[in-house]
């Protein structure tokens, strides 16, 4: 996370006068994450999460978010529940923000993932894909193909750099051919959206806790498979790790089998998924949010991500037969 939105004494208090937690005794910002801001909220009945919603959460979607974690969480699943106040809702508004405060769970992210954290990964979206089906409120997915021409657009409204210039080319024609060949019926339901590392937390040899469902909707489960495989199989060095992409697909077979198309396709929601983020990371990179507590994340890395699925043909490459 990050700090985008800067709290008083006040509003705190003010806020946790609505709750049945105590007195603050401390509420730090987080520096990880671009998204919204978040504070590490201590009070007299533990620890918690504080969350702002910031640009890319649309308020009238924060239900869906919080009765999804809340779904989940009495599912069995490993996310965090948002607090009750004494009016029995969820949902607050601080410094003009929307705002909530959420379960902390224990447990921390990995720096670097090794072939049994993308095992374990691939279980864990298998089992929130399971246990999310019955989830009853919907929402489509506002990054996916319909988004990533008109996202392109303002960017190349942007005053960017010739860096960036360089590569706009070759990301229209990758939209061009997802727009012709990405698929409208594969098994679909509510899916993460965002299970990148930092979101993922782990306590010895198991997951301890699964954060940051903001991006959360209806989509291809395959879709979920693709952003894991770009955010968890590349090295820092840019090569792909097919060990890890390996225990990843199989640890999620162990859970919900895959069918055959969702196979076929997964080369193409891969492209799919790499232009998702390199469209928001370019967006984000030339329109930075002046005195923010927040690192701009490198819109480069997925433009190599996107030129490696550009060249597979099956899920061999993958690590699959
Ligand atoms: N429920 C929680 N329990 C413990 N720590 C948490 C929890 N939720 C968030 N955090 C901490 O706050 C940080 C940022 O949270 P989160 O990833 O949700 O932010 P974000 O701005 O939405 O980030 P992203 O850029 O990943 O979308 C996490 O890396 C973690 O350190
Ligand atoms: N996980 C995203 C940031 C949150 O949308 C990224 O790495 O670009």
């Amino acid at each position: 996370m990050a700090v985008y939105t800067e709290i008083s004494d006040d509003e705190l208090d003010a806020l946790l006068d609505q709750y049945d937690l105590g007195q603050a005794l401390s509420c730090k910002g987080i520096a990880e994450g671009v998204e919204n801001s978040n504070y590490l909220l201590h009070t007299e009945a533990g620890y918690f999460i504080l969350t702002l919603y910031e640009k890319r959460v649309n308020a009238k979607d924060l239900p869906f978010f919080l009765g999804l974690m809340e779904h989940l969480a009495a599912g069995g699943f490993m996310s965090p529940t948002p607090i009750t106040a004494k009016d029995g809702s969820n949902l607050k508004e601080v410094a003009g923000r929307p705002a909530a405060i959420i379960e902390f769970l224990d447990g921390r992210s990995v720096r670097r993932a090794t072939p049994n954290h993308c095992a374990l990964l691939g279980q864990t979206l298998a089992l929130l894909h399971t246990i999310g089906s019955d989830f009853k409120l919907t929402r489509s997915n506002t990054l996916s193909l319909a988004s990533w021409r008109p996202l392109y657009e303002s960017c190349l409204n942007s005053n960017g750099s010739s860096l960036e210039d360089d590569l706009l080319p070759d990301i229209a024609a990758e939209i061009d051919f997802l727009e012709k060949h990405w698929p409208n019926d594969l098994p679909s339901g509510v899916i993460h959206a965002d299970l990148f590392p930092d979101n993922i937390f782990f306590l010895k040899d198991r997951v301890s806790g699964v954060i940051d469902y903001y991006f959360a909707c209806n989509d291809f489960f395959a879709y979920d498979l693709a952003i894991c495989l770009n955010a968890w199989c590349f090295e820092t060095d840019g090569s792909f790790n097919i060990t890890k992409a390996r225990k990843l697909l199989n640890g999620y077979r162990e859970v919900r089998a895959f069918s055959q198309q969702e196979l076929e396709f997964l080369p193409l929601l891969c492209r799919g998924a790499a232009i998702r983020f390199l469209l928001t990371r370019l967006y984000d990179w030339l329109n930075q949010v002046e005195g923010a507590l927040v690192k701009p994340k490198d819109p480069l890395e997925y433009f190599k991500k996107l030129q490696f699925h550009q060249a597979v043909t099956t899920v061999a490459a993958y690590g699959l037969d």
